[in-house]
């Protein structure tokens, strides 16, 4: 795998392409490096009320993954219970998703570790907040590069490309891209990940392929 960034965000072609399933996968294989690692999700939503407090599925697989521990309000600042858009989610409980207190938790993780891996939640361009700022804006306020997890799956060239083109359009550097196999009966996937490859001008990082779910 070519070298990633010691900090970096992680956004994909849509919700559900395996955004956390690739975060863990690189949290396990630097843990093995020996550096030291954190997993942060700023915006979850799908919460559900367990031990006391809200809980969310990706913050608890990030958590899991990470080798140092950190408070959890500093690795999920935002919590909401509704699994829909986050700024429809922190609309109907009253809060404003703010930037600034994504950064200031984000700083203190950064000072804890070698490596902060952050997730963002759907795609690129999902909004964060009344005033229309976007996961897009929150990786500028942090001033991380970008890594893409393409979902292989019908529709994704027309996602992936879109992505690129909006990463490019801000400045924010793409450090790499991830082919995950969502689908296993994908048609043509040697086509759709050369034409990947050509699209987005490099070669994925890494190729996850589809795994059986635990029974
Ligand atoms: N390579 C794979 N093989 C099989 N199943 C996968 C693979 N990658 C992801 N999945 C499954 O697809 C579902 C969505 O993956 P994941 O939760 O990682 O997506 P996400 O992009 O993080 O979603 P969200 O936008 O909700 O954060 C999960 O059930 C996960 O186990
Ligand atoms: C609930 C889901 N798993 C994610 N946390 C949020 C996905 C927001 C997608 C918004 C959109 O692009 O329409
Ligand atoms: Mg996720």
């Amino acid at each position: 795998m070519r070298t990633l960034p010691r900090h970096f965000f992680v956004t994909g072609t849509d919700t559900g392409v395996g955004k956390t399933t690739v975060t863990v996968r690189l949290m396990q294989q630097l843990v093995a490096q020996g550096l030291t690692v954190i997993g942060m999700k700023p915006v979850a939503s799908g919460c559900e009320w367990l031990a006391g407090r809200w809980q969310n599925d990706d913050v608890r697989q990030l958590t899991a993954a990470s080798n140092v521990s950190a408070p959890p309000e500093l690795i999920n600042p935002y919590c909401f219970e509704p699994a829909i858009a986050p700024h429809i989610a922190a609309a109907q409980a009253g809060i404003e998703i703010e930037l600034d207190v994504i950064q200031t938790a984000y700083a203190q993780l950064a000072a804890m570790a070698d490596v902060v891996i952050v997730e963002g939640a759907g795609g690129l361009l999902v909004p964060l907040n009344s005033r229309q700022q976007t996961i897009a804006d929150l990786i500028q306020a942090l001033n991380l590069p970008a890594l893409v997890v393409v979902g292989m799956r019908l529709g994704c060239i027309n996602h992936a490309l879109l992505t690129a083109e909006a990463l490019r359009q801000r400045d924010i550097n793409c450090c790499g891209w991830v082919a995950n196999s969502m689908d296993p009966q994908m048609s043509h996937p040697q086509e759709n990940l050369q034409t990947l490859i050509a699209g987005l001008q490099q070669p994925p990082l890494l190729e996850l392929p589809f795994q059986e779910p635990l029974t």
